[in-house]
């Protein structure tokens, strides 16, 4: 049986989170736990997973678990408890009572972004010297270090271990598995509860969702994305996905096209889950990442005994592998020529053979493949193969780049930035305040990596700036505008995002009133900006229902 070991400074806390353990892993996991201010701590420390309820708490005994794997764990809120805020007037004056000036300002700042937010928090621990006196004191279970002027005392019980240091905790176990489903049920249920009352914390059973998946994706074959998960409102990707809804009920080979992190395995993912094939394993093959020799055995399989080094009884195929499921050839455009050929052949026949083998087997499976080449160029330099090509691209989706998704830039790094918030409990500030002073940097900028390099900038950004909104000077050079552009910005036009719609909307109502038209380019002319930043904004307005395109040349209309 496996051995876990749970650390903690204070006995309150190993209690409570030693109960969760034990509630959530029974009799499957021997169950270990130390308090360190109990002073009982062995000199070695020794189980399969050792996890630490706190930072502290490591330090106190680090020195103990050399060789073991450790785990400090982010602590959540007790959904259950903190109903009791709610019952709390807008505006009230509360003391948070914890043991550490830092698990009292973190404590503060989780209930902040979970969107209990409309009391104020004022930080009380043993070690400060001075603090309010307030009637009500809000405590995660150290109702002892309370000051005794308070009259009203509101435990929302000791903070338990978050869902994703569990998930992380299953995963190395080797049990998550089992417990995918429970967990999501589980923690769903108490987030359903709260989130009558709290919006944000919607976000937050994405988040889990999406881990758990992609935990278990890493070892099988399941597709995580559906299309409601897909994020952006332009235009261009709302018709994308619109096109790939309808290609999903078809069973003809789809051929995804576009830049690199443009979502290509996200849409292939979610046209699986959207198809009659849903039932079946997403099995997708990386042609860049297998080396020639490997291709043949890896996706059709080898019979016993069919070169140096095989297994003794053989291996069956990725074509075999998403029987009945859908087969995903990414970077298709990276397959060897000498391997297009067999590809193709198992295509048109629907049928292959084992590296070895003589007996054909027949395939049930859609192909759905993706390539960020250019193939048509390749077929003309003789790189890629026409026939091949034909029978790939039945049904073609071209994935648009980030850069032509006008406002969906803003609205993935506000998301992203949101997701950050809540893995690290430090980021309060609100999406909207944190880009404040980027905006311009952020739309003006190509993205040749599109979302995937987006999503990576902000974390970027959190990480070096986790507590206050980033400057330009934060950005990477990369992203530092062009000198004109950057000086116009700065000095010539020092416009902030918000100055800019509004003299927008100004430069709108003006043409309106001399009846004349006015568009994108012509905004963008009169107020030395580049097109893009004036379409976000325009698009911004539209949304906001505060102007109205004219057909034809009739231009915008300020309502
Ligand atoms: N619309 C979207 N909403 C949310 N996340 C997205 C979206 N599109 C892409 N992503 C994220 O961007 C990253 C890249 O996506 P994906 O791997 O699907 O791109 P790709 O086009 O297949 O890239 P490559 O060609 O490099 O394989 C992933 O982390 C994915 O979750």
């Amino acid at each position: 049986m496996k051995t876990l070991m749970f650390i903690a400074m204070g006995i309150n806390t190993t209690e409570a989170c030693t109960q969760q353990l034990h509630k959530l892993l029974g009799a499957r996991v021997n169950i270990i736990s130390y308090s360190v201010n109990n002073g009982n701590i062995p000199s070695h420390l020794s189980a399969d997973l050792i996890i630490f309820a706190s930072h502290e708490a490591y330090i106190h005994a680090k020195s103990s678990c050399r060789g073991s794997t450790v785990l400090i764990a982010r602590r959540a809120i007790n959904y259950h408890e903190v109903d009791k805020l709610f019952a709390l007037e807008a505006g009230t004056d509360v003391l948070l009572v914890n043991d550490l000036p830092d698990s009292t300002n973190r404590t503060i700042a989780l209930l902040q972004t979970i969107g209990i937010d409309h009391i104020n928090y004022h930080p009380c621990c043993p070690q400060m010297a001075s603090y309010p006196h307030l009637k009500i004191a809000v405590t995660p279970g150290e109702r002892e270090l309370v000051p005794d002027f308070v009259e009203n005392i509101i435990d929302i019980k000791t903070r338990l271990i978050d869902i994703t240091t569990i998930v992380e905790m299953l995963s190395h176990l080797g049990f998550l598995h089992l417990y995918a489903d429970f967990l999501s049920a589980n923690y769903v249920q108490d987030i359903i509860r709260l989130s009558k009352k709290s919006y944000n914390i919607r976000n937050e059973i994405q988040q889990l969702k999406t881990m758990v998946s992609q935990k278990q994706t890493k070892k099988g074959n399941i597709a995580v994305y559906t299309f409601d998960k897909i994020l952006g409102k332009s235009k261009v990707l709302s018709q994308v996905i619109t096109r790939a809804q309808k290609m999903a009920k078809s069973n003809s080979p789809i051929l995804i096209q576009g830049e690199s992190g443009t979502g290509k395995e996200l849409i292939a993912q979610s046209i699986h889950n959207a198809s009659s094939y849903c039932k079946g394993p997403f099995v997708a093959v990386n042609f860049a990442s297998l080396s020639e020799s490997l291709l043949e055995s890896e996706l059709f399989g080898y019979v016993p005994g069919a070169f140096t080094g095989a297994k003794r009884d053989g291996a069956i195929g990725l074509f075999e592998e998403a029987t009945h499921g859908t087969l995903f050839l990414d970077e298709i455009g990276d397959a060897p020529l000498s391997f297009q050929v067999k590809l193709l052949r198992a295509l048109q026949e629907k049928q292959i053979r084992r590296v070895g083998g003589s007996r054909t087997i027949p395939i049930n499976v859609r192909v759905i493949a993706a390539t960020n080449q250019d193939l048509v160029k390749m077929i003309n330099k003789g790189l890629f193969r026409k026939d091949l090509y034909y029978r790939l691209n039945v049904l073609p989706i071209e994935m648009p780049s980030l850069r032509d998704r006008g406002t969906d830039i803003m609205l993935l790094a506000k998301t992203f930035y949101q997701r950050q918030a809540m893995e690290h409990d430090t980021l309060i500030i609100s999406p909207e305040f944190y880009f404040n002073s980027i905006i311009p940097y952020l739309l003006h900028y190509d993205w040749p990596g599109n979302i995937r390099e987006l999503e990576n900038t902000v974390e970027y950004l959190t990480t070096l700036s986790p507590d206050t909104s980033p400057g330009p000077e934060l950005l990477p050079s990369k992203m530092q505008m062009p000198a004109v552009t950057q000086k116009s910005y700065q000095n010539e036009n020092p416009y902030t995002a918000k100055a800019l719609k509004e003299r927008i909307l100004e430069e709108i109502e003006l043409a309106n009133i001399k009846h004349t038209s006015i568009g994108r380019r012509s905004l963008a002319k009169k107020l030395c900006q580049p097109e893009n930043h004036i379409r976000f904004f325009i698009e911004e307005l539209k949304n906001e229902g505060r102007i109205l395109s004219r057909r034809g040349r009739g231009g915008l209309l300020k309502k």
